[in-house]
């Protein structure tokens, strides 16, 4: 058997259609969505991230906002371009880029983001009610992974889901996303901790590996005909490599790959919370 490819690329630019006809809707009532990025310092990777965040903004009439600072940025200097952005009218939503130089206190900075700017899903408002069930902006690689699913209509209801990693970007929000009653699947979180890996993966109908280990998920892990979605990233010199080996591509029904599977849909999902946010502003 050889997987179905759960293609990111192509359901990315199906959403980014859909999206520009909500953000030609907000123009016509005289509103037009901004996002913002905040970057600190000079990660090659992190610096390629943002700009594309930019030039998608641009093919769907999204303004951008951008504010790159150097890494010896302090923390009072990073506060105050934070309650800027909280303050700028322009500027529906935004992020701050991850991982921030060490010297600074990330959850102090992600806490101190008004939570109705909140487009990556990660303020602790919004976890809080990710957990509580009430709407907001939901984490982008999580739910960006459960609209794949969607799209190629990969059962969930009853599914057996395990997730490698309970990292608080992917595998934990995950867990919280594919247990509601709306998705209700039966998830198996894993992490440095599990006894027995390739136990718990062989038993799942879906595998999603976030875990940022190079090739942990081996074909002999898999059960034949199991979705599997590779997010984890290493960078190696020979370029970005997923946790997925190659050889899962032969047991596995359906595959979303590293690079062209999860990775486009957490910026369509990033897309979609800013004019949402929009959205939930004229409402309001
Ligand atoms: N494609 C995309 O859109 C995105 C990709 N990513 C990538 O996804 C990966 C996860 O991100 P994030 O959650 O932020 O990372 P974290 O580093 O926060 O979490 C990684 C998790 O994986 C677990 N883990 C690591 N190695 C193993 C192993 N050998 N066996 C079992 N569990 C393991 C860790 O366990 P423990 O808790 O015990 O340490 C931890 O829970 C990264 O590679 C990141 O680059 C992230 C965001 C978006
Ligand atoms: N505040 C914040 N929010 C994030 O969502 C966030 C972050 N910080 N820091 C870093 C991680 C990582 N991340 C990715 C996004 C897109 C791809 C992506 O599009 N990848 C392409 C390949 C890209 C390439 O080839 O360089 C793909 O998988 O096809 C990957 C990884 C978001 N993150
Ligand atoms: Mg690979």
């Amino acid at each position: 058997m050889t997987a179905t490819i759960l293609d990111g690329k192509a359901t990315r630019n199906a959403i980014l259609d859909e999206l520009r006809v909500r953000v030609a809707a907000l123009a016509e009532r005289g509103v037009v969505p901004g996002l913002g990025t905040v970057l600190v310092g000079d990660d090659p990777g992190s610096h390629a991230y943002v700009r594309s965040k930019h030039n998608f903004c641009k093919k769907i009439g999204l303004n951008s906002i951008r504010r790159d600072l150097p890494a010896h940025t302090t923390q009072a200097e990073l506060e105050a371009v934070i309650d800027e952005l909280n303050d700028n009218r322009d500027c529906t939503g935004y992020l701050v880029q991850l991982p921030l130089p060490g010297h600074l206190d990330q959850g102090r900075v992600l806490e101190r983001i008004d939570p109705a700017k909140d487009s990556d899903g990660l303020h602790p408002v919004s976890l809080g009610k990710l957990v509580l069930g009430d709407s907001g902006p939901l984490p982008c690689t999580p739910v960006g992974i459960v609209e794949l699913l969607r799209r190629y209509d990969v059962p969930l209801a009853g599914a057996r889901v395990t997730v490698v990693g309970r990292g608080v970007t992917v595998g934990r929000p995950l867990g919280l996303l594919l247990t509601r009653r709306s998705e209700n699947a039966t998830v198996t979180l894993c992490h440095t901790g599990t006894k027995d890996l390739a136990a718990e993966v062989r038993r799942a109908d879906i595998v999603v590996a976030a875990a940022g280990n190079a090739g942990l998920i081996t074909a002999d892990m898999v059960k034949p005909g199991a979705a599997v979605l590779d997010v984890g990233v290493t960078r190696t010199d020979a370029g970005l490599v997923g946790d997925v080996h190659d050889d899962v591509r032969e047991v596995a029904g359906w595959l979303a790959p590293m690079p062209g599977g999860v990775g486009p849909m957490t910026i369509a999902m990033l897309l979609r919370n800013t004019v949402e946010a929009a959205e939930r502003g004229l409402r309001a």
